[in-house]
């Protein structure tokens, strides 16, 4: 049930705010010399660390945090989220990003539905599809295998992908296997930005991923009509099934626009756009 108090009408919360002037008056170097504290602010769980001892934050701010926490209804707010609960009242609708990463043997429903066994179809797709992208058994319109990618998208489904690219920049086995290939961001409709973003790329060696939730987002498709002429123009309409694949919840509008279904991957509404 939905609590109708407001949250900073409760009493962890007023408390929580007179700490936080408590606080202001003790120097980070001196919270640090706490040895007590420190250790107790470093976490370790399945090879990650988390050191977050470097915030103005005292033992006592961790346990009003915690409070806080419980007057929010935190843990039952997560049950709900994960019991597939339209916890989007706004949309009325789950909200499962949870189901992506979860293992495959996981059971959470959606509207009665265990939504694991699709996630897990669309993520073997996924993988099949790159693995033949990557190995060169996948080849373009002329035969030649694609090298470089171009992501068109927005919003999140710009930020998603540039995530993830930005954290495996660093990943050393990540920056092997991507040498010799280029990632570009499609995500404005500025025409200088499209000019930018084909300069030196071939249409013959280049998939074009469009991600769209909706597959309506006037600036995207704009994008993917351009890019979609791009190589239409080069190497004849059928290029397009060779050259270009969607990320989508809308499978229907994918395929009007030309995509090979074969070569959709589909989402679902319970994951936030
Ligand atoms: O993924 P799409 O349906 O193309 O939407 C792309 C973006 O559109 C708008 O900007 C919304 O505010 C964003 O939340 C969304 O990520």
């Amino acid at each position: 049930m939905a609590s109708t108090t407001l949250i900073c009408d409760t009493q962890p919360w007023k408390d929580l705010k007179a700490h936080t002037e408590d606080i202001k008056k003790t120097h980070l170097r001196d919270l640090m010399n706490d040895k007590e504290r420190c250790e107790s602010m470093m976490v370790e769980f399945d090879g990650m660390f988390l050191d977050y001892s470097r915030q103005c934050a005292t033992l006592e701010t961790i346990d009003k945090l915690y409070k806080l926490a419980e007057a929010a209804s935190l843990k039952q707010q997560i049950n709900r989220m994960y019991s597939g609960e339209h916890i989007n009242s706004t949309e009325n609708r789950s909200v499962l990003h949870v189901a992506l990463r979860a293992p495959r043997d996981a059971v959470i429903n959606s509207d009665g539905k265990n939504v694991v066994p699709d996630v897990w179809n669309v993520l073997d797709k996924i993988k099949d599809f790159s693995e033949k992208v990557r190995n060169g058994s996948w080849v373009g319109a002329t035969g030649k295998p694609l090298k470089d990618v171009i992501a068109i998208g927005i919003g999140g489904s710009f930020l998603g992908p540039l995530f993830v690219h930005a954290a495996l920049q660093t990943d050393p086995e990540a920056v092997e296997f991507a040498k010799g290939r280029q990632l570009r961001f499609l995500a404005n409709v500025d025409p200088i930005d499209v000019a930018r973003n084909i300069a030196g790329l071939n249409p013959e060696t280049t998939l074009v991923v469009v991600v769209s939730k909706t597959f309506t987002t006037a600036e995207t498709m704009l994008n993917a009509r351009t890019l979609r002429e791009w190589i239409s123009s080069a190497l004849g309409p059928s290029a397009v099934a060779k050259h270009m694949v969607a990320v989508s919840t809308n499978l229907t509008l994918v395929e009007k626009f030309g995509i090979d279904p074969n070569n959709a991957f589909a989402f679902w509404d319970w994951v936030g756009g």
